[in-house]
């Protein structure tokens, strides 16, 4: 194995964008073109993308659910490195409440996992949200980030945003629409820094894990 290459296995647990990815009903559709073409004698292939902040795999910033809430430049780094925890709730009917979850023992991050097989190729809006006590709970043992394979923490149809306040209320951190079918429950690294986007409600961000480090 050349020298450069890790030898703790790498997941990568992020969507790709690309055109026809599902995002939330009504906003802005992933688009890619091409505005320098080398087959048009450019000597280079440029590209332009437009997407929602919150298209596939992403960390909302407290400016998505706060109106005075930092924005994604601002958000700081640590809460998006480090050890994690990957819970499987797919056997939670309904949302994930603090009967589902299960002894932490320690954990700074947790990420559930509640798709048998992620939707890659169509929106589905019934997702399993993670109850503002749940939120609560996994606050006061400690946790600073909160991931999730769904699209929200939240109901699509919520109004009071109640998971999302509840990481506002405690400083949490947010990662959404996470692929996770290929990762057994337990403990790994979390790589997922979100893109530095001045101004920006989310930034969309190349999620991994790895291997943890032996003890
Ligand atoms: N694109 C949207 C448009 C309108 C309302 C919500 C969304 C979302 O994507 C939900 C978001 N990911 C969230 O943090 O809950
Ligand atoms: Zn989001
Ligand atoms: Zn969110």
């Amino acid at each position: 194995m050349s020298s450069w290459r890790s030898s703790r296995r790498i997941w990568d647990i992020s969507q790709t964008l690309r055109p026809g990815l599902p995002v939330w009903p009504g906003d802005t559709d992933f688009a890619f073109e091409r505005t320098w073409k080398m087959e048009e004698g450019s000597p280079v292939n440029v590209g332009k993308m437009t997407m929602t902040t919150h298209s596939g795999t992403h960390a909302d910033a407290p400016l998505h659910y706060a109106a005075d809430g930092m924005d994604a430049a601002a958000m700081e780094l640590d809460a998006f490195i480090g050890e994690c925890l990957v819970v499987d709730a797919r056997k939670v009917s309904g949302e994930i409440d603090v009967a589902d979850l299960p002894d932490l023992e320690s954990a700074d991050r947790v990420l559930f996992r509640t798709w048998d097989a992620f939707p890659h190729d169509a929106w589905r809006s019934d997702w399993k949200p993670i109850s503002a006590e749940a939120i609560e709970w996994l606050a006061l043992q400690g946790v600073k980030l909160v991931g999730t394979d769904a699209p929200s923490v939240d109901p699509q149809e919520s109004k009071t945003m109640a998971a999302h306040h509840a990481v506002a209320k405690h400083d949490m951190r947010i990662l959404e629409g996470l692929v996770l079918d290929d990762v057994e429950e337990g403990r790994y690294e979390l790589v997922a820094l979100p893109l530095k986007v001045g101004g920006g409600d989310a930034g969309l961000t190349r999620a991994i894990l790895r291997e943890l480090r032996d003890a």
